[in-house]
């Protein structure tokens, strides 16, 4: 008879050892029916095959239900086990219990619960106290291989209820891995010391911490000892105490009092050991504590879940916390980088206005050397200037007839060919301008409107004003014929600067040339301005600009205002100016508010030539389209280039200079000295080095009226004799001290032997030789 497999067993199932006591087996199903309800039952049965005739022979009512005899239960053997246990089946079937069966064919009967127990994962098993009598004993009277085997097997736990006459008298019975029973018996005892100990002891109360155990409780260990009656107590007592530890005072004294009892009675029966309201009670007292410790178990768990919660709640938060650290990190190096190629930007910007700075510096150093030099220079002039007026005015009435040459309007007229019209070089407000040779000179003579001029002692006084203004880049009045009202100049062959920058003339002037013309004008206006009074040009512009035969600029026509009359100044100018509105171009703007001219209304005019110069531009836009030019930093983009390449650093340096004296403010307009000219005049320098070699040729060339007519070499103290002509002091004197009373040029007769200073052409001579 083979052991049958009970499928689907599980934890609900509580197998119930039953044997062939048909009133025991009543009993103890009654009992687990009643106290073990909703769970499936199942009949454990250990058949023993060879006992079955040794049995019969001895104790056969043992196995001999009332109703089967005895005789057919031995023939049909294992047939009739089987059919005993669907009779037991059926007993259960009005209770509404439906139950299977499980029979394990072994001769040892303990062996057999074991083997089902670890085969079929028991774990609520009830049996007869007669059961535990058997088979708990016996187990713990094994051998050493025994105990093992137990122990292996018990690893698997299972609740024991041991019921004696439908009573129960003994709890769980749960066994437990080595490590448990280490504890419970302390360091030093192992599982098989234990088994070897246990020999010696009734019952064992062991502590459940198996893991995988959820209802961790109390359970007994109930094993039968094999200690003889005649044993001890002391020798009981001294083998229980580590064990007892687990156990309350009640239920020690109930063990004890099971023990003292079985060690009277070797056949242990729970009737004798204790009566059912203890063991009541004692079952009573564990499921209470029991509950206990699942309530205190669950609540710990829960609060250990709770807590598990929080921490993760926790984990996830500082991940979160975490997560935005990291982009924030990340935000953090992109700034970096970003402010680290600023840092970079910023460093080689500051290197750059460095180096700029450190350029300006220089260039600010050499400005106040030049400036310095300069202020001597004028302080020298102006102290000249004083000298010479002081010998000028002791001179005065000697000289003024013979200083300023007067003449008749027949040398006039035969000077300009009875006023051909192709001598004719000009027409302006104030007159017509006629080449003309006069007394062997070229000269510019300009006719002023007869009905626009003075009474004759007005303007012989005017001339004879302006005739003592001189500057090397004023031009020259020579005299004047006061029949005719006109005005006699040199001659400047170059023509005026209006005409080249019209393209009148063959060639574009280079942009040295064009440096040099306007440090002239520049020149001029600072010695006009710092005249003792001030003298205001007032109407200059190109055409006003004139160039001599090495592009000396010159200005012309100052003070013509001053010989016409007011009225036609206003009424008529308009009308004869070619083109007004160029004119008013020109203009200072303040004019129009104050209807005065001031010296920055000069610079102003000034500015408009430079811009003019510069770009060779019409006036139209020119300020507008220049500022346009700097602001987008491309002055190229307005330079005329038909003058060479430009310095682009001065040139651009010249640009801001030229829109400054444009400003319609002339608070803000630079001033000619400090400013405008300590640019230029560092220019100007350049210019010459770097010029072409025929304009530098041109600009070395000796002029023809430095040279003395006698001597043939560049005067040093240049005097005008009665016939016109300037000559060496030192050789003019040789001529009139040698008898002659004739001019070296002309071969005339003498008006006179006076010799006057010419301090215009000397100073012209000095500025010249400077510039070499
Ligand atoms: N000394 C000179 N040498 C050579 N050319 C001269 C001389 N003086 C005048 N001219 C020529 O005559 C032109 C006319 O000059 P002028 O000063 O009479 O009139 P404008 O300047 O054109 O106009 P406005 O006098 O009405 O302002 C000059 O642009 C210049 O070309």
């Amino acid at each position: 008879m083979g052991s049958v497999v009970v499928e689907d067993a599980d934890t609900d199932t509580v197998y119930v050892a039953v044997g062939r006591n048909a009133e025991k087996t009543q009993q103890l199903l009654h009992w687990a029916v009643n106290n073990l309800s909703g769970k499936n039952v199942c009949l454990l049965h250990i058949h023993q095959p060879h006992a079955l005739n040794s049995l019969s022979d001895r104790n056969l009512s043992v196995y001999e239900p009332k109703d089967l005899p005895i005789q057919a239960f031995q023939e049909q053997g294992n047939q009739m086990v089987d059919e005993l246990l669907d009779q037991y089946i059926l007993t259960l079937v009005p209770a509404g219990v439906r139950a299977c069966k499980l029979l394990i064919e072994m001769d040892d009967i303990e062996k057999g619960i074991a083997k089902a127990i670890a085969q079929h994962n028991i774990r609520w098993l009830v049996v007869g106290a007669a059961a535990d009598e058997y088979n708990m004993g016996k187990l713990a009277k094994q051998d050493l291989d025994k105990a093992n085997f137990v122990r292996e097997q018990a690893l698997l736990s299972c609740n024991i209820w041991f019921i004696c006459k439908g009573n129960l008298i003994c709890t769980r019975y749960l066994v437990y891995c080595t490590s448990v029973l280490v504890n419970i018996f302390g360091a030093g005892y192992d599982m098989d010391g234990w088994a070897a100990k246990k020999q010696h002891i009734h019952s064992i109360w062991l502590y459940s911490k198996h893991t995988s155990d959820i209802e961790t409780r109390p359970a007994l260990l109930a094993v039968n000892s094999n200690t003889e009656a005649k044993q001890s107590e002391k020798t009981k007592s001294e083998s229980i105490p580590d064990a007892l530890k687990y156990l309350d005072s009640d239920d020690m004294k109930e063990i004890q009092s099971i023990s003292s009892h079985r060690s009277l009675n070797s056949k242990w029966s729970f009737n004798n050991v204790m009566d059912r309201s203890k063991l009541a009670d004692l079952m009573f007292h564990e499921d209470e504590a029991f509950e206990s410790q699942c309530s205190k178990e669950i609540k710990g768990r829960k609060e250990v879940e709770e807590q598990l919660a929080r921490t993760n709640q926790e984990v996830q938060k500082i991940k979160n916390e975490q997560d935005e650290i990291l982009e924030e990190l990340q935000m953090i190096k992109d700034q970096n980088s970003v402010l680290m190629n600023q840092i970079s930007e910023s460093q080689c910007t500051e290197s750059e206005f460095e180096e700029k700075i450190i350029s300006a510096v220089d260039l600010l150093i050499s400005f106040r050397e030049k400036r310095d030099r300069i202020r001597i220079e004028h302080a020298n002039a102006v102290r000249e200037v004083q000298v010479l007026r002081k010998f000028d005015e002791a001179d005065t009435s000697f000289s003024y007839q013979v200083e300023f040459p007067s003449f008749s309007f027949v040398e006039i007229n035969e000077a300009t060919h009875d006023f051909d019209p192709s001598w004719k070089i000009g027409e302006g407000r104030y007159g017509s301008v006629y080449k003309g040779l006069l007394r062997n000179m070229h000269v510019a003579i300009k006719m002023l409107p007869s009905y626009g001029c003075q009474s004759l002692s007005e303007f012989q006084h005017q001339v004879e004003v302006l005739s003592r203004v001189r500057h090397p880049n004023l031009l020259t009045l020579i005299g004047s014929c006061a029949d005719s009202r006109s005005l006699v100049y040199e001659y400047l062959n170059n023509g005026s600067l209006e005409n080249h920058l019209a393209r009148k003339e063959k060639n574009p002037l280079p942009w040295q040339i064009r440096i040099s013309i306007a440090t002239n004008i520049c020149s001029a206006l600072i010695f006009l301005h710092s005249s003792e009074p001030c003298t205001i040009h007032g109407n200059l512009k190109p055409s006003k600009v004139l160039l001599d035969a090495n592009y000396v600029a010159k200005l012309s026509d100052l003070g013509i205002p001053s010989l016409v009359r007011q009225s036609f100044d206003s009424a008529d100018a308009s009308t004869i100016c070619n083109n007004p509105n160029e004119r008013l171009a020109y203009v200072d703007p303040e004019y129009f508010v104050t209807g005065k001219f001031t010296p920055e209304s000069d610079v102003y005019s000034f500015g408009v030539i430079l811009l003019q110069l510069l770009t060779g531009r019409p006036l139209v836009g020119l300020v507008r389209d220049m500022k346009c030019a700097l602001e987008k930093e491309n002055l190229k983009a307005v330079l005329d280039f038909s003058a060479g390449e430009w310095p682009l650093y001065q040139t651009e340096q010249l640009a801001y200079l030229a829109l400054r004296c444009c400003d319609k403010s002339w608070l803000n307009r630079p001033d000619l000295v400090s400013e405008i000219w300590s640019v230029l005049e560092p220019f100007k320098a350049t210019c010459i080095d770097t010029s072409p070699y025929f304009i530098s040729k041109k600009l070395h060339r000796v002029p023809s009226h430095f040279v003395c007519p006698i001597v043939q070499e560049v005067m040093e103290d240049p005097y005008i004799a009665a016939d016109g002509f300037t000559y060496e002091a030192e050789a003019i004197r040789g001529w009139l001290n040698s008898g002659h009373d004739t001019s070296p040029m002309t071969n005339l007769k003498l008006d006179h032997l006076d010799l006057v200073p010419n301090y215009a052409l000397h100073n012209a001579i000095l500025e010249w030789q400077q510039q070499q």
